[in-house]
């Protein structure tokens, strides 16, 4: 079964191709990485993903799309807004429920901000935000996930821990990840995209980081 399907896709701005045409398809079970160098056309070709096969999927985009004025659980909570009844969504707004608040602290709990719960998303660092979109994700609950650059601003360590949790939630995946170590170690297909265009597409297995790196 293929869980994204993009055909003959292209994107321009100001008369400018940036993207394309390009066709790529990811099937259920596949976890693949996207790489190339910056202005590749990488964040394009994700929003289109996801605008094609979107909203069960779920999406970390590149400004990860929180809520400053929320609390960290209610920007987490989020990724089943819309599962639930608009009563159920006023009153968590006010009082969550406690099922929830577990749900929500056991995923903040495998991301290492378990303490952050009830914090304003505002007096989060950086990287703190970043885990905060991927809670939202996995909380979701859908199996498939497109994601633009997720771990950018993790350490190595935190890097590798989410990375393996994303493997554990997400049966299939589209990801663009700078870290060419991360897409090895972590993904089962490797894309490269370079001038808008698919450059390589191989089994990560097949692949060394020399063979990567000339996209770069
Ligand atoms: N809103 C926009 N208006 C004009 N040009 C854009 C816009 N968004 C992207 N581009 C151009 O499209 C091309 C691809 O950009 P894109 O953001 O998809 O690259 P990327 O590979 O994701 O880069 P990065 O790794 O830096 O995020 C670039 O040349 C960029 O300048």
């Amino acid at each position: 079964m293929t869980v994204i399907a993009l055909n003959e896709l292209s994107a321009s701005f100001n008369g400018r191709r940036v993207l394309g045409p390009l066709s790529l398809e990811v099937n259920a079970g596949e976890r693949v990485a996207l790489v190339g160098k910056s202005g590749a056309g990488k964040s394009t070709l994700l929003k289109l993903a996801w605008e094609h096969c979107g909203p069960e999927i779920a999406l970390v985009p590149q400004d990860l799309g929180l809520v400053p004025a929320l609390s960290v659980f209610h920007n987490v909570y989020m990724g089943r807004v819309n599962q639930r009844s608009s009563w159920y969504n006023a009153l968590t707004l006010l009082r969550p429920f406690s099922k929830d608040r577990q749900a929500v602290g056991t995923i903040l709990k495998r991301l290492s901000i378990a303490d952050k719960q009830w914090s304003p998303l505002a007096s989060l660092s950086g990287g703190q935000r970043q885990r905060v979109a991927i809670a939202r994700a996995i909380y979701q609950g859908a199996g498939t996930l497109i994601a633009d650059e997720p771990v950018s601003a993790l350490d190595g360590p935190l890097a590798d821990k989410v990375m393996a949790l994303l493997n554990e939630h997400f049966n299939s995946y589209l990801i663009a990840l700078h870290d060419v170590d991360l897409a090895l170690r972590y993904c089962d297909r490797i894309v490269g995209v370079a001038d808008g265009m698919i450059a390589l597409d191989e089994p990560s297995s097949r692949l060394s980081k020399a063979d990567i790196l000339p996209l770069y």
